[in-house]
């Protein structure tokens, strides 16, 4: 952060915190004799009872000091209870979507175009004047800024890489809100705090200016109201009875905007527009036995995938039918936008709105995934099928603990006692090579290889036997993909997991996978038994992948082809 930015900040803090003592202790400290004679019902400016006595000087001091009460008062109340109302708005409407969603999105719309002063006057003559007339109305039209900023930022979080990555996990909503969504939004919710205290302090001035506050209620708008009442503008009462509340408002608002701007620049949010997500219905689960009795572990059908590219739904992913058997690696291979991972993300339920998905059917293990409501498809995800997603490594998250993100994994499924818990995490460490003395470490301790393993153990740690690596090697060095190559291949066959494993790399797909499928352009446009393949596919696009392997001799191409 800037330092000209700390300076603002902390001189903001301590002007509001001058002016907080002056209003706790200045109707303490101050002789308010002269306030008491005038004050509670207060007389008005008399220039010459006044700017004769030194008595006035001090009257007018201790009602600065009660009238800062006043204004601080309804400032903070008000801020609180918009900050608190449109944060649990924006959070909940962010984080559901839905039918909520844009109920609130329309009230906030609505509240937004309501021109507020006109409002806030039909309102305060309705009700009667009064300091909580003055909250109930400045909350009513300040909440709905709050919620729309506080769900545009709940939003991004919740499609944040540490968020999709404990979702596919199979992650739970109290988990998510726990662990992502209330520490991510948290702290946005101070400048949204601190912008509404400044907000509110100048519209009950506002408002006590127009006089609509208590009569009997001092506040720095009401001496403003007064002094207009009797003329203070047209004469020198100007000076001590328009000047002192007017420095007061300036001051006080000049220091929660310091405060402001500062915590501005901390929290920084990233605002992103949103398409709600459709709610999917409890269907009854059907059994294809066929499918059961082939071997087969995954198999899906026809499926389409469209997302909006100039306002049309466009496929970009067209027609895919895919077999997965028990124990077999199946490669996806194709250059970057083939619609590989569009394909992973339909089979786990994933796709990123507004996809659009048609399908005649995601078959696991004999059951249709697409007719499994929300529940049903989390108590899969992370549990029967383990999913390493692109760049996973980078998606943990870096304020918990290798242990603890790996005991989440766990406990996001299955409930047990601490001691199974701890050695299920020991087996899962040591099974993907890393020594146990990394247990406590956090992610930024680890190298990008180490992440990986890490990332490798979460995916396996609730024993799946089917497991979707999607681009597993990408950003890791040469070696350490090799490394993370060899670690795969001996955990699928140690464990016989059926597994897709997704990659533009060809050397490395061939390597692992029994059988492969060639994408371009959302279609499937080659494959087969993969040693096969890429001996003798006469297709001109996975030919060119073959002949662009990049291997220095024709030695070292035949090894790699034969396996
Ligand atoms: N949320 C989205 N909105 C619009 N288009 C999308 C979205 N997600 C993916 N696409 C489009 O779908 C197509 C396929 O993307 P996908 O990520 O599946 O490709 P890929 O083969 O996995 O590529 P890569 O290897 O780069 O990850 C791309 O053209 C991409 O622009």
């Amino acid at each position: 952060m800037r330092k000209s930015t700390k300076i603002i900040g902390w001189t903001g803090a301590a002007m509001a915190g001058a002016m907080l003592l002056f209003a706790l202790l200045g109707p303490m400290l101050i002789p308010h004799d002269a306030y008491q004679q005038t004050g509670a019902s207060f007389q008005g400016p008399n220039a010459e009872h006044w700017l004769g006595t030194n008595d006035m000087g001090q009257d007018i001091l201790a009602e600065l000091a009660v009238g800062a009460r006043t204004s601080l008062f309804i400032g903070i109340a008000t801020a609180v209870i918009a900050t608190f109302i449109g944060g649990i708005i924006g959070v909940l409407s962010g984080y559901f979507g839905g039918w909520f969603e844009t109920l609130m999105l329309r009230l906030i719309d609505v509240v937004l175009t309501l021109p507020f002063l006109p409002l806030m006057i039909v309102i305060a003559v309705y009700i009667g004047p009064g300091a909580f007339t003055q909250i109930f109305v400045i909350t009513l039209v300040m909440w709905a800024g709050k919620a729309r900023q506080i769900r545009a930022q709940t939003l991004s979080i919740k499609k944040a890489g540490p968020v999709l990555a404990a979702k596919s996990m199979g992650a739970g909503h109290f988990y998510l809100f726990r662990k992502h969504i209330l520490p991510g939004v948290f702290p946005l919710f101070i400048p949204q705090f601190v912008a509404a205290v400044n907000a509110a302090i100048l519209l009950e001035s506002s408002l006590s200016f127009l006089g609509m506050s208590d009569p009997l209620m001092k506040s720095w708008g009401s001496i403003l109201y007064y002094a207009n009442n009797r003329s203070a503008f047209l004469t020198e009462a100007w000076l001590w009875w328009i000047i002192p509340p007017g420095v007061c408002i300036v001051l006080v608002v000049l220091a929660f905007s310091f405060i402001g701007y500062y915590l501005e620049e901390k929290v920084n949010p990233r605002l992103s527009a949103y398409v709600p997500s459709p709610k999917r219905p409890k269907q009854s689960i059907l059994l294809k036995q066929e499918l059961l009795d082939e071997d087969i572990v995954l198999s899906i059908n026809n499926m389409t995938v469209e997302y909006p590219k100039k306002g049309v739904f466009t496929p970009v992913v067209s027609g895919v039918s895919l077999r997965v058997h028990k124990g077999e690696v199946l490669g996806i291979v194709g250059e970057s936008g083939s619609g590989k991972t569009t394909v992973a993300s339909a089979i786990i339920q994933q796709l990123k709105e507004p996809a659009r998905l048609s399908v005649e059917g995601i078959y696991f293990e004999g059951k249709d995934l697409q007719k499994f409501n929300d529940e049903e498809i989390r108590s899969i995800r992370g549990n029967k099928i383990g999913y390493i997603a692109q760049a996973a490594m980078n998606a943990l998250n870096p304020v918990i603990s290798v242990e603890k993100q790996l005991a989440e994994a766990i406990l996001a499924h299955h409930k047990m006692p601490a001691a199974e818990l701890n050695q299920r995490i020991d087996e899962s460490l040591l099974q993907v090579g890393l020594d146990l003395k990394w247990r406590h470490a956090f992610p930024h301790e680890l190298s990008g290889g180490m992440r990986q393993r890490v990332i490798i153990a979460m995916a396996l740690i609730n024993r799946p036997e089917f497991v979707i690596a999607d681009e597993p090697t990408t950003g890791l060095d040469v070696m350490v993909q090799v490394e993370i190559l060899e670690l795969l291949q001996r955990l699928q066959q140690e464990l016989n997991l059926s597994m897709i494993f997704i990659s533009h790399d060809l050397p490395a797909v061939l390597k692992i996978t029994d059988r492969l499928a060639i994408m371009k352009y959302g279609y499937i446009v080659d494959g087969g038994p993969s040693a096969e393949l890429a001996e003798s596919s006469t297709h001109p696009y996975t030919r060119r992948l073959i002949d662009a392997m990049p291997l220095l001799t024709q030695t070292k191409r035949k090894e790699v082809l034969s396996k």
